[in-house]
């Protein structure tokens, strides 16, 4: 196992989580969207993306996104092979974010320079990416596997497990995920709605950004 690079990445991975409290999930259809939306995430206040690898032009987005915000942590989310990865990896993502796990994928994730937030939904699988030196994990999907509940019983037996918390997540359940001493921040698309998106409403991106960071990032860095 390669310890020390998972220690390193361990302490990559705290340091991006600190900087949410929210990461906006981007599934992003047309390149031509790619540098608005980042832009107004951005001067929301945004510091850290997940662009999902669903679409064709996913792997372009980050690699643009990557040379007009550079200050941007970037995130690849949906990573499914290690040949995914790697082409994160190729285009600049600073982080690989999968919906479960795979041993190819521990594997890989070992050895790369850019940390794997894996996903993990239950004890068990938690217990196999504890054992391949991972310690900070992707609650998913969160609401459909239990939620908050679930959080507070793996804090249990796993005190030192961090969890980004992410899917099916709105701005109704943030204050409790938030309030967990396991969650320094929660994950989701619900900061890029889609109507918004459809309209090209920029301003309507960016404000909602604002207001959600005005409310909960106070809240998460006085509660830790
Ligand atoms: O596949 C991945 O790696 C993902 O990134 C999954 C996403 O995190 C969720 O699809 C976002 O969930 P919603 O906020 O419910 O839209």
């Amino acid at each position: 196992m390669h310890a020390a690079n998972l220690v390193a990445h361990t302490q990559s991975l705290d340091h991006l989580l600190q900087m949410g409290p929210v990461i906006p999930v981007l599934t992003i259809e047309r390149l031509e969207d790619a540098e608005p939306i980042g832009q107004a995430l951005y001067d929301g206040g945004i510091r850290v993306l997940e662009v999902t690898l669903r679409t064709e032009c996913a792997l372009e987005v980050i690699g643009l996104l990557r040379q007009a915000l550079p200050d941007i942590y970037l995130g690849a989310g949906t990573v499914l092979t290690p040949e995914q990865f790697q082409q994160a990896e190729a285009v600049g993502a600073d982080f690989v974010v999968t919906p479960g796990t795979t041993e190819a994928l521990y594997d890989y994730g070992q050895q790369s320079h850019i940390p794997l937030l894996p996903g993990i939904a239950t004890a068990s699988e938690l217990m196999h990416g504890w054992s391949k030196g991972y310690r900070r994990f992707k609650f998913f999907p969160a609401e459909a596997s239990g939620g908050v509940a679930m959080l507070k019983a793996l804090a249990g037996p796993f005190p030192e497990a961090i969890f980004c918390p992410t899917g099916g997540i709105g701005t109704e359940q943030l204050a409790q995920y938030l309030s967990l001493p396991n969650v320094p921040c929660v994950g989701g698309s619900w900061l890029t709605p889609k109507d918004h998106l459809q309209a090209k409403d920029w301003g309507a991106i960016q404000l909602l950004a604002e207001q959600t960071l005005a409310v909960y990032s106070t809240a998460k860095r006085f509660s830790s």
